[in-house]
């Protein structure tokens, strides 16, 4: 960008640009990370940008599955309504959390550089090592059937609350185990904290470890500063494995796993879909072009052509 349109758009700005995020650890840390990154690629002064911190439904429900009450939107209800409204001027989320569809009025404007995208162990040093029956806590249907594919034995239990209340949960011995993402730990501090389980035995979410902002989509002025500080690749990969999620119509209840990672012009997308106690899955993989919008879909039709039947039933076929 050459200095004259820099000064431009510094000029464009007469208020602090408002940040909306949930006003959780982590969902602060993410948002602190986007708005220091715009703070750099634009050269501003730090009063320039506000975050705005906002309590989500998800964020009030801490005894019940998410998949049970109403799924991802109780993460970004408040945070659209809030940016329909021009409350705030972006909304920051953990890509992981934020529904295939998404209102026609907002656009993803930018993702920040993708963090480690692996599983962590919290109370163990493998899967492999838990004792016998052990308790692990996790709300993730896809963390749950992996754990059972790995070993049958394990007692699987629903754990809600932050990360920080999770940890606390074993340091109580509430229960013996837990998974949290690397990417989320990391953003806490914390990235010491368990053990590091391989992409080969846990297949990430979709979109894990990647933090995203939305915009108005009308909102050119915003979509402009945000490209600046959008990390290409990612924004490749995290949509490879979204528009894969998005036709197997899976929702929060649906054990799916994918990553894809990107090389050159090509990306590679693998992908796994899982009955929920583990005891059956499919998995595949496929490259193809960057601009190739349905090699995606096609992979997720191609796994569900080689589902039983009740691992079709899962995703509603
Ligand atoms: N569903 C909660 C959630 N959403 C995003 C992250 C971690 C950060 C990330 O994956 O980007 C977490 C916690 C976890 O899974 O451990």
């Amino acid at each position: 960008m050459t200095k004259d349109t820099k000064k431009e758009i510094l000029a464009a700005i007469d208020r602090p640009l408002r940040i909306g995020t949930r006003q959780s650890p982590l969902a602060m840390a993410q948002a602190t990370m986007v708005a220091n990154a715009l703070l750099s690629i634009h050269g501003w002064r730090p009063d320039q940008v506000e975050l705005v911190p906002m309590i989500a439904s998800g964020d009030k429900i801490q005894d019940r599955a998410l998949a049970d009450i109403g799924g991802k939107a109780l993460w970004t209800k408040e945070l659209d309504r809030a940016l329909g409204n021009g409350e705030i001027d972006c909304a920051v989320h953990s890509m992981k959390d934020v529904e295939t569809i998404r209102p026609g009025e907002f656009i993803l404007a930018a993702m920040l550089e993708r963090a480690d995208v692996h599983d962590r162990l919290i109370g163990a040093d493998s899967i492999d090592a838990l004792a016998e029956r052990a308790v692990v806590g996790t709300a993730s249907p896809r963390r749950k059937a992996q754990l059972l594919r790995q070993r049958n034995d394990l007692d699987i239990r629903l754990i809600r609350g932050n990360v920080q209340a999770r940890l606390k949960k074993i340091e109580d011995g509430e229960y013996d185990a837990t998974l949290l993402a690397a990417a989320g730990l990391k953003r806490l501090d914390m990235d010491d904290i368990g053990a590091e389980i391989s992409n080969e035995i846990m297949l990430p979410a979709p979109a894990q470890g990647a933090i995203g902002v939305e915009v108005r989509s009308e909102d050119s002025h915003v979509r402009r500063l945000m490209h600046a500080i959008s990390s290409t690749n990612t924004f490749r990969a995290v949509t490879a494995e979204r528009l894969f999620l998005e036709q197997l119509t899976a929702d929060c209840h649906s054990p799916v796993a994918a990553m894809a990672t990107v090389d050159g012009a090509t990306i590679h997308l693998r992908a796994e879909i899982l009955l929920p106690d583990g005891s059956q899955f499919v998995d595949g993989k496929s490259s193809f072009d960057t601009g190739d919008v349905s090699a995606p879909g096609i992979l997720a039709d191609t796994l569900l052509g080689q589902a039983s039947a009740e691992l079709k039933a899962v995703f509603g076929r």
